[in-house]
């Protein structure tokens, strides 16, 4: 192993590729235009090298890069002292320009074509850095600048690797650095009472400690953006604030902040069907010692878990009632009643999961160009 003087004496002289320029970019791929990509890059060294600054000190650590484009961020990485750093690029057309870096890189880098949504990173990265979900982080960073339609989706996504701990989290509580639009970010660390409090802010404050980084202007990514770009920084949390199945807080948690202005109490009531909505509704008010007509935004994580293990309680009693969905239920609510013999079915609630994908990309806008 390289120790972290060798490295930074090495990565301070090493000479790397100059990045192409937007003309090489446009000729590379010959494109009329680099919006056809659909991309949008950051070709100044010193903000990429402030991106990576967000992760903490990479000194020796494994990086994957998601989505490096033409390789900014990655010269960046390089620079920093990684000993590793893994690429993954969905674009072929990237891959010369990649192979030129890795050529004149210090370090080890590997790059490999796929695409991020649905890479497995199971045994992506050494055996050495493999920690205990209880101790220290690893020295494993997951850094990347992707377009917003996906990484909106994938953050979701891994918050539920997280919570599994399955997928790059079985090497411990490995860190990510990514970028979102501006609004987008705010709502990742949104507390309570805050106006951009949402169901988004307690799925990652429940699995991470989340913080807000560096806004990059629009006016620093070539083509330019409509919006802000923010970097939001994720650290996994030794213990969830709430300690229970993913499925059951994001039904919880989306179905209470679908009236975001509304008394909790109607979304509460929303988990169970018509017949006995009211008086289960009110069942759990009552066991989660809530105030009925607090609103969505004020209430606390520890306060939305009392909500989630009444619910739970009401749903032991009668498991047919983890199926309902008053959204698409269709006036048959009476059929989730009496049923104790019904197990969870878990794929209406992973139905339900990918909605909170489908409906922030709608909510948002999210498309950077
Ligand atoms: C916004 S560009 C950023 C490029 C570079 N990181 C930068 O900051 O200049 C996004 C990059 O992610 C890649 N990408 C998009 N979707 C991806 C996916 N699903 N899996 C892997 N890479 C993806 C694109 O091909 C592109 O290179």
């Amino acid at each position: 192993m390289v120790g972290s003087a060798q490295i930074s004496r090495a990565t301070s002289y090493v000479r790397l590729p100059p990045l192409p320029s937007i003309k090489d970019l446009i000729r590379l791929y010959k494109l009329r235009a680099l919006r056809q990509l659909s991309q949008n890059f950051l070709l100044d060294e010193r903000i990429t090298n402030k991106l990576v600054n967000q992760a903490g000190s990479i000194k020796g650590a494994e990086v994957c890069e998601v989505g490096p484009g033409p390789g900014c961020i990655t010269r960046s990485i390089i620079r920093k002292g990684a000993e590793k750093v893994i690429l993954i690029e969905k674009d072929l057309r990237f891959m010369p320009t990649l192979k030129l870096l890795a050529e004149a890189a210090p370090c080890e880098i590997k790059i490999l074509h796929g695409d991020v949504m649905s890479f497995n990173m199971e045994n992506l990265f050494s055996e050495e850095n493999r920690r205990n979900w209880l101790e220290e982080p690893p020295n494993i960073h997951i850094i990347g600048n992707l377009p917003f339609n996906v990484s909106t989706p994938l953050i979701i996504r891994w918050l539920k690797d997280i919570s599994y701990r399955q997928n790059a989290w079985n090497y411990g509580r490995v860190r990510l650095t990514l970028t979102f639009q501006k609004e987008f970010a705010e709502r990742c660390v949104a507390k309570v009472e805050s106006p951009e409090r949402c169901r988004l802010s307690v799925m990652c404050q429940n699995w991470c400690s989340v913080s807000y980084g560096l806004t990059i202007p629009g006016a620093a990514f070539l083509p330019r953006p409509k919006v802000d770009v923010s970097v939001v920084r994720f650290t996994p949390l030794k213990y969830p604030l709430i300690p229970l199945p993913f499925e059951l807080i994001e039904k919880v948690v989306r179905t209470v902040f679908a009236g975001k202005k509304k008394y909790c109490i109607n979304g509460i009531g929303n988990l169970f069907p018509q017949p006995v909505r009211e008086k289960l509704g009110e069942e759990v008010i009552n066991l989660a010692e809530i105030k009925p007509e607090c609103r969505p935004v004020d209430l606390t994580v520890p306060e939305i878990g009392r909500i989630c293990y009444a619910y739970k309680e009401i749903c032991d009693r009668n498991p047919k009632l983890y199926k309902y969905n008053h959204r698409q239920a269709k006036g048959k609510d009476a059929d989730f009643l009496e049923d104790p013999d019904s197990e969870v079915d878990s794929s209406s609630i992973e139905e339900e999961f990918d909605t909170l994908v489908d409906d922030k990309e709608t909510e948002e806008g999210i498309e950077k160009n």
